[in-house]
């Protein structure tokens, strides 16, 4: 069992420090994690616990903002704690109840996928994906701005980026790797193939427009956020303002613990 990792690891402790990472808007101040024990996280398959929900786990394929697979990410799962997966499964009954799906596009992220982005991010010559997922926004702003953790609450476990998706589902396109990028800010018809409804922004989009509250989205997308944000709020969820696509389960077992297992069924249990 790989313990989890106590992020006194430099470079990334001290962006923690120094920027709070997602501690803006509704998600508390990361705190500097205490010694690892070294224990089980008790993690579980979301699709074993509800296989209603959707999964497009973007950081094990390269349709992501680093285009290409993340490190940690070995097969395209979902592993969440117990309490966060039957938490998901109680919004899945809402959701479906309004003819809606839950969709997830990242769940536990391991502590080495946020290395492997904070690695990325300062690298300012690999700006391979900006005109599709950070247009207007420098790379090397990205976590000062939050839309980069470091530490991480994704590596707690409990927490999800994720969206709504009509039902049934319409097909998803498949992302053709050379495609022309567009960019996540553009209407809706244009931006990157994806059966998801209207939120204003691609998922990932790391611009004020996704910015969960922002007025310069059209009604059709501030309705939908709402949506969203109601659904996973009665689930005992808590939103974050820069990103609409991301929330932390408010009662997570692991507050304070930041794990580095691989996203990999094995992980699981
Ligand atoms: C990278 C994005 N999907 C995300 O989850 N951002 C927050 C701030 C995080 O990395 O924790
Ligand atoms: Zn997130």
């Amino acid at each position: 069992m790989t313990s989890p990792r106590t992020l006194a690891l430099g470079l990334t402790a001290t962006l923690a420090l120094v920027t709070g990472g997602c501690g803006r808007g509704d998600e508390p101040e990361p705190t500097p994690p205490p010694p690892s024990p070294s224990v089980s996280p008790g993690f579980v398959v979301l699709s074993d616990v509800d296989d209603r929900i959707l999964t497009d786990i973007r950081y094990a394929t390269a349709a992501n903002f680093v285009g290409r697979r993340v490190d940690g990410y070995q097969e395209p799962l979902c592993l969440l704690t117990a309490r966060a997966a039957e938490a998901l499964r109680r919004v899945q009954d809402a959701a479906l109840a309004v003819g809606r799906s839950l969709k997830v596009y990242d769940c536990y992220r391991p502590q080495r996928a946020t290395d492997d982005f904070l690695h990325w991010a300062a690298q300012p010559d690999q700006d391979a994906t900006k005109a599709e997922f950070y247009p207007r926004v420098p790379k090397t702003e990205l976590v000062d701005r939050g839309y980069l953790g470091a530490p991480s609450a994704h590596s707690r476990g409990s927490t999800v980026d994720l969206t709504l998706v009509d039902v049934p589902p319409p097909e998803q396109a498949r992302v053709e790797p050379g495609r022309p990028l567009v960019a996540c800010t553009a209407l809706y018809a244009r931006r990157l193939a994806d059966n998801s409804v209207d939120m204003g922004t691609g998922f990932d989009c790391f611009d004020p427009l996704s910015h969960t509250d922002s007025d310069r989205v059209g009604p059709t997308a501030r309705e939908n956020r709402r949506q969203l944000r109601h659904l996973m709020t009665d689930g005992g969820f808590v939103g974050y303002d820069r990103e609409w696509w991301h929330f932390r389960y408010r009662d997570e077992p692991w507050p304070d613990t930041y794990f580095d297992l691989p996203v990999t069924r094995s992980s699981a249990g």
